[in-house]
C-alpha cells in the first residue's frame, strides 16, 4: 500500500519531465506506475522511487499503442493495488519546416502526441469505472498548444490537439467524478528540448545554444525551467487540491505566454 493509499501511472517517466513527475508524485505518497518504450530507463526510475522508500514499478508500452497502454493500466492496477492517476506524460517534438513535412512525420507525431493521450484516457478511464470510483486524468500539453511555435508545426499542432481533448474529456467525464486537465510548460531543461536545439541552430548555421536563446527572449521570469516545476503544478493536479478543477491547461512558461 502506498503512503496516500493511491495509484499513479506516468507515460514517458523515463526520462525528463515524466522523470521528475514520477518521482515527485512518489513523494507526495502516490505508488508509481512508470511506463517508458524505453525499459531501461523505466526501470532506473522505479527502482530510485523504491530505494528512497517509496513504492513503482516499471513497465513496458508504447502510447501510440491501443493495447499496450490498455494493459500497462490493468497491470498497475492489479500490481498496485488501485488506480487514481494517470499523466498521459509521453511525446516526441520533431522540428517540422511546413515544405518538409511528410504524410510519416505527420503519423509519427500525432500517434504519440496525439492518439497516445486518447488511448491513455480511454485506458484510464476504463480503469476508474472498474474500481467504482472517479479519478484525476492529466495531460502533457505545451505553451506550443496556446501559440504556433516556429519550425515545430506538427508538434505544435499536436499539443493544441491535446488542449482540446482535455476540454471535451473534462466536459464528457464529470458525471462520472472524473477530473481531466493538461500542464503547458515552456522551454524545460530535458533530453527533448536539448535535440529540439540542435535542429533549430543547426538550421540556422549557428551554435548549439542558439535555438535556445532565441525561444528564450520572450520567457518573464527569465529562466528556463526545470523538470522540477512541472512536476510541482502535476503534484498539486494529482492531489486533493485541484478537485474543483477541471478542463484546465495550465501554463507553466515563466511567463512567455499570457493568455
Ligand atoms: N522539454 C520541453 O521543453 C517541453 C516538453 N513538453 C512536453 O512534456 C512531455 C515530456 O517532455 P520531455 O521530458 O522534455 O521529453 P524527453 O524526450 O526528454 O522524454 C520523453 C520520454 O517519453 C518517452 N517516450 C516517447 N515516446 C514514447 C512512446 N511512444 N511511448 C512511451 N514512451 C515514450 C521517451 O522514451 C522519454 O523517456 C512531452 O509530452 C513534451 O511534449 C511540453 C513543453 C515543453
Ligand atoms: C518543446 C516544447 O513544447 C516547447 C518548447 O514548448
Amino acid at each position: 500500500m502506498s503512503k496516500n493509499g493511491k495509484v499513479a501511472l506516468v507515460t514517458g517517466g523515463g526520462q525528463g519531465i515524466g522523470r521528475a513527475i514520477a518521482l515527485r508524485l512518489a513523494k507526495d505518497g502516490f505508488a508509481v506506475a512508470v511506463v517508458d518504450y524505453n525499459g531501461e530507463t523505466a526501470k532506473k526510475v522505479a527502482e530510485e522511487i523504491n530505494h528512497a522508500g517509496g513504492k513503482a514499478i516499471a513497465q513496458l508500452a508504447d502510447v501510440s499503442n491501443r493495447e499496450q497502454v490498455f494493459a500497462a493500466v490493468e497491470a498497475a492496477t492489479k500490481q498496485l493495488g488501485g488506480f487514481d492517476v494517470i499523466v498521459n506524460n509521453a511525446g516526441i517534438a520533431p522540428t517540422t519546416l511546413i515544405e518538409d513535412i511528410t504524410p510519416e512525420i505527420v503519423d509519427k507525431v500525432y500517434n504519440i502526441n496525439v492518439k497516445g493521450v486518447i488511448w491513455g484516457i480511454q485506458a484510464a478511464v476504463k480503469a476508474f469505472k472498474s474500481l467504482g470510483h472517479g479519478g484525476k486524468i492529466i495531460n502533457a500539453s505545451s505553451q506550443a498548444g496556446h501559440v504556433g511555435n516556429p519550425e515545430l508545426a506538427i508538434y505544435s499542432s499536436s499539443k493544441f490537439a491535446v488542449r482540446g481533448l482535455t476540454q471535451t474529456a473534462a466536459r464528457d467525464l464529470a458525471s462520472l467524478g472524473i477530473t481531466v486537465n493538461a500542464y503547458c510548460p515552456g522551454i524545460v531543461k530535458t533530453p527533448m528540448w536539448e535535440e529540439i536545439d540542435r535542429q533549430v541552430s543547426a538550421a540556422a548555421g549557428q551554435p548549439v545554444g542558439y535555438g535556445t536563446k532565441e525561444f528564450a527572449k520572450n520567457i518573464t521570469l527569465k529562466r528556463l525551467s526545470e523538470p522540477e516545476d512541472v512536476a510541482a503544478c502535476v503534484s498539486y493536479l494529482a492531489g486533493p487540491d485541484s478537485d474543483y478543477m477541471t478542463g484546465q491547461a495550465l501554463l507553466i512558461d515563466g511567463g512567455m505566454v499570457f493568455n
